[in-house]
């Protein structure tokens, strides 16, 4: 069982979930649903993944109630737009088959369009409606979110964002945490990266777990939402076992030391325009 987190606008969000990014759309249903077997309850998902109608597949074969589901996709780039959003969410709610989403998020700023105080405010009356539970963004800088404060008075309830081991965020998390926005972590391994870190790997032979597990652990003890990805069905099962071991000051200490400025895998926001 996953701990949680409440977000500013009082709803309850599970720690860890289930990333689906590069799951093929007919690979997605068997993965899902191992993921929910194996105890996770968040799922995140993205139109430009390419697998919602996969995801909705395995939300409508889960044993487990959809209220006991959070799920999680995002708008993409091309349908910036007051109205655009509009349509695009019903594409991805069609796709889903659902009836309402719980975190909707604004996948990337998209710098040099600039749109996304109109998606913004689509978002905002997405809420309003009753259609989406919260409404966040990802991949936003601290100039970002001033804008959308600045612009709109609606401060987002999360904002997803690059964020592991070897890159840290510690700037925007530190800003996050003052303005009330729960912080996300998208590629929580560094994409397999990490696994062969020479510090995370002792850390783990200290604590008898594997690397992946410390990595999750270390989000998870940092306050973060992490959502690792996997295929593999003991991976999954795998990066869910967490919740039986703590990591020491030291562990943390020594975790602390990998942090990179440029330790970046993922595009960069301020370029990423696409
Ligand atoms: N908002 C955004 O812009 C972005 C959001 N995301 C989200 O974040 C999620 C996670 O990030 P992602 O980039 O997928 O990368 P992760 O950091 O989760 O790493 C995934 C990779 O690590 C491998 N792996 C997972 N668990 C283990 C394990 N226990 N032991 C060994 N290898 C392991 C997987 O292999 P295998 O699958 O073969 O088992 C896969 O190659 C995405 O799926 C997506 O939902 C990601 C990127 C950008
Ligand atoms: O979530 C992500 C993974 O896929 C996209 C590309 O296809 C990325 O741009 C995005 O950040």
């Amino acid at each position: 069982m996953t701990t949680s987190l409440v977000l500013n606008d009082g709803q309850s969000i599970p720690q860890l979930g289930f990333g689906v990014w590069q799951v093929p759309n007919d690979g997605a249903a068997v993965a899902v649903g191992t993921a929910i077997k194996a105890g996770y309850r968040l799922i995140d998902t993205a139109a430009i993944y390419g697998n919602e109608t996969g995801v909705g597949e395995a939300i409508a074969a889960a044993s487990v109630p959809r209220e006991d589901l959070f799920i999680t996709t995002k708008l993409w780039n091309d349908r910036q737009g007051y109205d655009s959003t509009l349509r695009a969410f019903d594409e991805s709610m069609k796709r889903l088959r659902l009836e309402g989403l719980d975190l909707y998020l604004i996948h990337w700023p998209a710098a040099q369009r600039g749109a996304y105080v109109d998606t913004w405010r689509a978002f905002a009356r997405l809420k309003e409606e009753g259609r989406v539970r919260s409404i966040g963004v990802s991949n936003f800088t601290i100039a970002h979110l001033e804008r959308l404060q600045r612009e709109s008075g609606i401060v987002p309830a999360v904002n997803q964002v690059e964020l592991h081991p070897r890159f840290q965020q510690t700037a925007l998390r530190r800003f996050q945490e003052k303005a009330g926005i729960a912080t996300e972590s998208w590629s929580p391994l560094g994409q397999g990266t990490l696994l062969q870190d020479p510090v995370l790997k002792a850390i783990a032979a200290r604590h008898g777990k594997t690397t992946a597990q410390v990595i999750i652990r270390w989000h998870l003890d940092s306050g973060l939402i992490v959502i690792p990805k996997s295929v593999t069905p003991a991976r999954i099962r795998e990066n869910f076992d967490v919740f039986d071991f703590e990591l020491s000051p030291e562990d943390k200490a020594g975790i602390a030391g990998l942090d990179d400025p440029r330790g970046r895998i993922g595009p960069d926001p301020d370029r990423f325009s696409n």
